[in-house]
């Protein structure tokens, strides 16, 4: 079963279509950049697939599950447990500590107390960020930042992860290690990673292309 199965999705804004027929799959363990001039729906497409989005059409599929039949509470439920997201600006919880926002996805699924705390920890070492586990974000750098977005996007072990543009926001040093960290991490859980970017440098982590132009996928699928 792939983990994500997207199917002639279409999208307008405002009478003017975004996506025109988007199809593509992704499988287990799978690590995909998508691509594409800027405006042609890269982000739209990662939306719609991660659910926080509604296309006008066709269908998306992870896990098994299509989200257009899911209730409001089934779909919360599904992107908790089968989704983790990494953003260009982080969107770390400001007054929760490193380590808080990373136990984060953890609570929310109910995941025991003394498990959590242990997951935690192991994941802040593996991503070198322990000596700033009681830090609120605003007192990291970007990088430390990405690094705990990237923990927090995988200590539940979701099927899938979602990236978009994760270096956008660092230098280039600091970018490839954080690329590094995300195949690396991504590669030992076994998830799939659909990852938006401009950066040449990203798309040598991933082992496939979707080149996107005008609203469809036009290498790739
Ligand atoms: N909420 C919205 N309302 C109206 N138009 C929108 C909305 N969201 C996106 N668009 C338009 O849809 C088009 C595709 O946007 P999208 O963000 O998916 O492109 P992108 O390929 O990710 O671009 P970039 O590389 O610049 O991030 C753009 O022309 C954008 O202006």
């Amino acid at each position: 079963m792939p983990v994500l199965e997207v199917q002639s999705l279409s999208k307008s804004y405002a009478q003017r279509a975004i996506l025109r027929g988007v199809s593509f799959r992704l499988d287990r363990g799978e690590r995909v950049a998508l691509l594409g001039p800027s405006g042609s729906g890269k982000t739209t497409v990662l939306n719609c697939a991660g659910g926080v989005d509604r296309a006008d059409g066709g269908s998306v599929v992870i896990a098994g599950q299509e989200l257009g039949g899911l209730s409001a509470d089934g779909l919360a439920q599904l992107r908790r447990k089968q989704i983790g997201t990494v953003f260009q600006f982080y969107h770390l919880l400001p007054t929760l500590s490193a380590a808080e926002n990373i136990e984060l996805p953890l609570q929310l699924l109910g995941v025991p107390p003394g498990e959590r705390e242990a997951r935690v920890r192991e994941l802040m070492g593996r991503v070198g960020i322990a000596h700033r586990a009681a830090a609120l974000p605003g007192q990291l750098s970007g990088g430390e930042m990405q690094r705990v977005a990237i923990a927090r996007a995988v200590v539940h072990r979701p099927a899938l992860i979602l990236a978009d543009e994760p270096t956008g926001s660092l230098d280039t040093a600091t970018g490839e290690q954080v690329l590094d960290l995300l195949a690396e991490v991504v590669k030992e859980t076994q998830a799939a990673l659909l990852l938006v970017t401009h950066s040449p440098e990203a798309v040598k982590h991933c082992e496939r292309v979707l080149r996107m132009q005008d609203g469809q996928i036009v290498e790739g699928a």
